[in-house]
């Protein structure tokens, strides 16, 4: 990132390493950004991911690794960048989510922890109003990133498969992601708060990737059916 600044300018990038599941290492980054550029404007929660698992095969390990990373880090984060600087300064804040208004089958841990980080923006959104803070969310469709795509390597091109599921029949761009996420920051998003932007090319309002195998065990409701049942001779104990 320091070599994207352009010369002249006062920009300045710096690295501190924080494990966003460790309360101590969180604590630590929100006090030494205070202490080293004196305020804390803005916080963008971008930390966190998944592995693809239907829910039969998951461990509670990796149910809660994944609810750990997503749910309780941005928590973390939310929670210390209050205390160290913007309940008395105010700031603005996007986290960072996923595509939840149809549920994730495949990514359901995912799904089930940034829906949680959904609600929780709404209830910060009011909480927060009088300390002058603002809380938005980014929900991303497929975006394709190099880091990324090594993540997913083992079990194929996702990013590619994602594509038709898309009416912009392509993966979005980190910048466009960015673009969202610094508007959300800007002051032109002044009146916005507790609010989602999707930037997904479409994604959400079309289909999800899941296939439903052919089957017959969600019979209708019906009367005789249940009648019939109840008629039949009980057996003697
Ligand atoms: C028709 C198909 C269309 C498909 C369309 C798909 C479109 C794609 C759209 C993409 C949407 C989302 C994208 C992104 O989010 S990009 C971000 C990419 N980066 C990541 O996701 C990072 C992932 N990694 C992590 O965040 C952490 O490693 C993780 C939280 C997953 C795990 O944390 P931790 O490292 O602490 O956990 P462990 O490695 O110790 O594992 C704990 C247990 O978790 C289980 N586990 C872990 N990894 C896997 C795996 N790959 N597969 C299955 N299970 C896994 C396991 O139980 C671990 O315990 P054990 O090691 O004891 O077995
Ligand atoms: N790419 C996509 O299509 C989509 C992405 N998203 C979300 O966007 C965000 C960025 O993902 P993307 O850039 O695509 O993928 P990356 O894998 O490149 O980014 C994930 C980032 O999360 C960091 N991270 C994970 N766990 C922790 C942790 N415990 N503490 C601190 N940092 C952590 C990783 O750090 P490190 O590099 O040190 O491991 C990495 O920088 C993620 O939350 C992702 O789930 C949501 C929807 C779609």
């Amino acid at each position: 990132m320091a070599a994207c600044i352009p010369p002249g300018s006062t920009a300045q990038v710096k690295a501190i390493p924080c494990n966003i599941r460790k309360e101590d290492e969180v604590k630590n980054l929100m006090s030494s950004v205070v202490s080293e550029f004196g305020r804390l404007d803005f916080l963008v929660n971008n930390g966190g991911g998944q592995f693809q698992s239907p829910v039969s095969m998951l461990s509670l390990k990796g149910w809660n690794a994944v609810v750990d990373t997503n749910l309780n880090g941005t928590f973390l984060c939310l929670r210390e960048a209050y205390n160290a600087w913007m309940a008395e300064n105010g700031g603005a804040v996007v986290n960072i989510i996923l595509l939840i208004s149809k549920g994730r089958p495949g990514i359901a841990h995912s799904a089930a922890a940034r829906a949680g980080i959904d609600n929780l923006s709404k209830s910060l959104a009011v909480e927060w109003a009088s300390n002058g803070i603002r809380i938005n969310n980014v929900a991303p469709g497929s975006i394709y990133s190099v880091t990324a795509a090594e993540n997913y390597k083992d079990i194929g091109d996702v990013f590619r498969h994602a594509i038709p599921f898309t009416p912009a029949k392509r993966n979005g761009t980190t910048e466009e992601v960015s673009a969202a996420v610094t508007f959300l920051l800007s002051p032109a998003a002044a009146f916005i708060t507790g609010e989602t932007i999707k930037v997904d090319g479409g994604w959400d309002l079309y289909q999800v990737p899941w296939e439903i195998p052919e089957h017959d065990r969600m019979p209708a409701y019906n009367w005789e059916k249940i009648i019939e049942e109840e008629d039949k001779p009980k057996a003697k104990l």
